[in-house]
């Protein structure tokens, strides 16, 4: 059994995850770990532009959770393969509302999954957030969007890895309670 097999199997049994977030610029990144943490945690002022990279601490259920959140801006993804090392789910965030970036992103994605075909899917469990979904008002053209980034998924990601896709706002946090249950489950916690 390899090292890192015996860190993640000692993770798991002590009931810890990392997690990386991942995605382009402006997707709303951190402005879902805000939500994600504890009210009394919660910045309530605006988020800047992550540069670099900042780490969060919170508990799902009896889990622990360290939150990597990197930032997207095109000069900070070269430095994106640097941080999966341990990482047991990673976070795909995507703007559901700017349907214009999709194709940047979904090749962002598709350029991580191709430098290192086990570690995406195998080692590491995959979520994608379709985020910022308050802004898309039309409920049917919402459906119709997550339609249209299930079937490119497919084409991206071999058929036996799961990959769970969740909806929410890091505004309104609308689906966050699904992304908080979705991260325990996505590593067996449950
Ligand atoms: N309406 C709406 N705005 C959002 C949502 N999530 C984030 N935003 C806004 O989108 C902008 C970017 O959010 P960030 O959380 O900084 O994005 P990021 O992905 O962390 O960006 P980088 O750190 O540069 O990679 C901010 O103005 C947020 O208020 C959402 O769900 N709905
Ligand atoms: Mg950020």
């Amino acid at each position: 059994m390899g090292l890192l097999s015996i860190i993640r199997k000692q993770k798991l049994k002590d009931r810890e995850i990392r997690c990386l977030i991942l995605g382009l610029d402006n997707s709303g990144k951190s402005t879902i770990v805000n939500k994600l943490l504890p009210e009394d945690e919660q910045n309530a002022n605006d988020i800047m532009p992550t540069v670099g990279f900042q780490i969060h601490s919170l508990m799902i259920r009896d889990v622990m959770v360290s939150l990597w959140d990197v930032g997207g801006q095109r000069t900070l993804r070269p430095f994106w393969d640097n941080y999966f090392d341990k990482t047991q789910v990673m976070i795909w965030c995507i703007d559901v509302s700017l349907m214009m970036r999709l194709d940047e992103t979904l090749q962002e994605l598709s350029e991580l999954v191709n430098r290192d075909e086990n570690r995406i899917g195998y080692e590491c469990a995959v979520i994608i957030v379709l985020n910022k979904i308050d802004l898309v008002e039309n409920k049917s053209e919402l459906c119709q969007r997550y339609a249209s980034v299930e079937s490119k998924l497919k084409r991206l990601f071999k058929p036996d890895i799961r990959v769970a896709l969740v909806q929410c706002s890091g505004i309104t946090g609308e689906g966050i309670d699904n992304l908080r249950d979705g991260l325990v489950e996505a590593c067996h916690f449950t």
